[in-house]
């Protein structure tokens, strides 16, 4: 509730926030090593679907890049958050919320990026306040728009620090384009099952989320859990992932947008099994994790088209 507690935030300071403009260049082998990091060609090393994002598959001239790619591009988000005016908080108590994205052409293969963050939303939770932070994400050459982040970061125990008895709550999205559908209560239209191996996490930190978390046992520990768990956005790379070859035909190049809900933290060597429903050009889905038969992710994805295949 609202004034149940005082975390030191100053809301003010945090929306008016102003972040510089950054560049993030990468390479095919990064987009390469992210695609084993979700998954891509781990129950099969010549998945005719897969194999295009970690090899020039056929002699294709540059290798393919999964859409959820782009989250890279917001790795240096926490960082940017401990320098941010009015928002103490303990790193330790930091979780990812949310994350929302809009892709507007398929990512390079390799490039430069220019990001443009801003602050998209902050809300008091009385137990935790959530920040969200927005990256438009522009090739730097052509100038041409690539795609959006919009991320939730949830901190626990930093709520309470709302000076109405109203909880504080802005946001400067106003279009709802991110609401959460409810989850159908019929069969879902395709079910995969896939396991996540015990280095998971060690893997995909590579890619560039080298936070603690995800790899050191003793930090993992003071933040509540009993060993590192896996980051949010390889949960949400390796359900994408699925969608694409279970309800695309392979075509990374269908997916518009992308919503995701984390609910539950996974550890790395757990099983993930995604259920996906089918709404005309909207994948509706939900992750869940069979050893402890918990739904740790849901959300949707919306696509361009439907594959001649289904
Ligand atoms: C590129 C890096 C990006 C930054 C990353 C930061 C570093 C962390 C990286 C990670 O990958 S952490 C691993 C992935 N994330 C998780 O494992 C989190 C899983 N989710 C949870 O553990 C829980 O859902 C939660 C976030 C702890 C919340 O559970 P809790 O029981 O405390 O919430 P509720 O009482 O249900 O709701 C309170 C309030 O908060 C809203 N809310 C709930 N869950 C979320 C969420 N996932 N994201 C955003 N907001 C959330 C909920 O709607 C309630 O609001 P009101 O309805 O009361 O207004």
């Amino acid at each position: 509730m609202a004034g149940s507690g005082n975390s030191g935030i100053d809301p003010e300071l945090v929306i008016s926030h102003k972040f510089p403009e950054s560049l993030h260049t990468y390479t095919e082998r990064d987009a390469a090593i992210y695609a084993l990091g979700v998954g891509a060609c781990t129950k099969d090393a010549i998945d005719d679907k897969e194999l295009k994002y970690v090899y020039h598959q056929d002699g294709q001239e540059f290798i393919q890049v999964l859409p959820t790619f782009s989250t890279l591009f917001t790795v240096g988000i926490p960082s940017q958050m401990e320098q941010l005016p009015g928002l103490p908080f303990d790193p330790r108590l930091l979780l990812h919320g949310q994350q929302y994205i809009e892709v507007y052409k398929p990512l390079p293969s390799h490039g430069c990026i220019l990001n443009k963050t801003s602050i998209a939303g902050l809300h008091d939770k009385g137990k935790a306040a959530v920040l969200e932070v927005e990256i438009v994400s522009y090739e730097k050459e052509s100038g041409e728009r690539l795609c959006m982040n919009r991320l939730s970061i949830y901190l626990r125990g930093a709520g309470g620090f709302s000076k109405s008895s109203q909880p504080y709550s802005y946001s400067s999205n106003h279009s709802n384009q991110s609401a959460f559908p409810k989850i159908p209560k019929s069969q879902p239209f395709a079910v995969y099952e896939e396991c996540t191996h015990a280095s998971q996490a060690l893997l995909y930190r590579l890619s560039g989320d080298y936070n603690p978390l995800h790899s050191d046992p003793k930090f993992a520990e003071s933040a509540g859990f009993s060993r590192p768990i896996l980051h949010g956005l390889c949960t949400l790379g390796f359900a994408v992932r699925t969608i694409i070859k279970c309800i695309c035909g392979g075509d990374q190049n269908t997916i518009k947008s992308v919503s995701g809900r984390f609910l539950l933290h996974v550890y790395p060597g757990e099983t993930l099994i995604t259920e996906m429903w089918l709404e005309g050009l909207r994948v509706i889905y939900q992750v869940k994790v069979k050893e402890r038969n918990r739904a740790v992710l849901f959300g949707f994805v919306d696509l361009d088209r439907l594959s001649s295949s289904l």
